[in-house]
């Protein structure tokens, strides 16, 4: 493939950008790929495996003539990311980062970028429990989705670029507005991870009690739970922190479910823990005889009830 971005810098260089940078390669889509992490121990990692062809000593020398630089580090960190790297950005760079939620980044980020350089918002829906840059692949986005979320001012030939690159690094592409994103966001993605810390948290508090037996008779459900609530404490903080309507507006539909079933419980009413059970069913069974059980969600086909 000839290359979509002459030169792409990398800010932050975990999880995702070593991903971005493995699947960079795999398809030709830079000429020189240029990384920068704060920590000098990343910078010495990523420059020991040889992730990036170059590893700058400030997130300014970085993005100083790179004609894309996405931002990926936590979300709570974009400002003061932007707010360095605004003044150097070359005329008709573009500007993008893959934070989990969208409204606070562009709010935090869009000011600091001046007038002549794109800024044009997205987010991968691929990811790990691991960090860091040793733990990228190159297969991450093949066939996830990556949400792509221009604002206004993002301009077509920009967008229509950004989107050739994700479709480069494997992915599925999808344009969205940033509130809608961060709607379906807290429903497919943020809530569930805050259930499955809690619900650790719970075996974890009774571990004390049982001693070893919560990990030693632990199913695969719960396995899985203590995947998820692996992942990165600085990641997950601040998706709460910038994502916080939506996930209480989430969480209190959850909150209200979760009492009746345990009224249900309590008051011995197996009608209603059978008919709910029945229509979760239903749904998953539907997932698949409409062949729709990817890997890859259709976020057409995420409704979010708002009554
Ligand atoms: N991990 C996932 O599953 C996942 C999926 C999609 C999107 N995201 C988003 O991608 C972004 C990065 O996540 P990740 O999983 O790659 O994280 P990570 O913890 O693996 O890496 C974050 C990197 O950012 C660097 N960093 C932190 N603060 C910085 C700062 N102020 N200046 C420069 N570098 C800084 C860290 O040193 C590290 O290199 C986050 O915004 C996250 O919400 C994560
Ligand atoms: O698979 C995982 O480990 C993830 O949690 C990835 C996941 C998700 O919820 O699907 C987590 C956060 C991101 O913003 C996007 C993807």
């Amino acid at each position: 493939m000839t290359p979509l971005y002459d030169r792409v810098a990398l800010i932050g260089l975990g999880l995702i950008a070593s991903s971005m940078c493995h699947a960079m390669r795999r398809a030709g889509l830079a000429r020189q790929i240029v990384g920068y992490a704060r920590s000098s121990k990343t910078r010495d990692i990523a420059r020991e495996i040889g992730l990036c062809d170059h590893i700058s000593e400030s997130a300014a020398d970085a993005a100083k003539d790179a004609d894309l630089v996405v931002l990926c580090v936590p979300v709570g960190a974009m400002e003061s990311v932007a707010q360095e790297i605004g003044p150097v950005l070359k005329p008709g760079a573009t500007v993008s980062d893959v934070g989990s939620v969208k409204r606070t980044v562009i709010d935090a980020v869009g000011p600091h970028v001046p007038e002549g350089v794109h800024f044009i918002p997205a987010h991968p829906l691929a990811g790990t429990e691991h960090s860091g840059p040793r733990s990228g692949f190159a297969e991450l986005f093949d066939n996830r989705y990556t949400i792509i979320v221009p604002v206004e001012e993002s301009d077509p030939q920009a967008v229509d670029r950004l989107i050739a690159f994700w479709g480069g690094l494997g992915a599925l592409t999808e344009t969205m507005d940033a509130d809608h994103h961060d709607l379906v966001l807290a429903v497919t993605s943020h809530t569930p991870h805050l259930i499955a810390y809690t619900m650790v948290g719970v075996a974890d508090d009774l571990r004390r009690v049982t001693d070893s037996e919560v990990i030693k008779y632990s199913a695969a459900g719960f396995r899985d739970f203590t995947r998820i609530a692996a992942s990165d404490p600085v990641m997950w903080r601040d998706v709460f922190l910038n994502n916080k309507e939506a996930t209480l507006e989430i969480l209190g539909r959850f909150t209200e479910e979760l009492f009746a079933l345990q009224r249900a419980i309590r008051q011995g009413d197996g009608d209603h823990l059978h008919d709910y059970f029945t229509r979760t069913r239903s749904i998953r069974r539907g997932i698949i005889e409409a062949g729709q059980d990817t890997d890859a969600p259709d976020f057409g086909r995420v409704k979010v009830r708002t009554e």
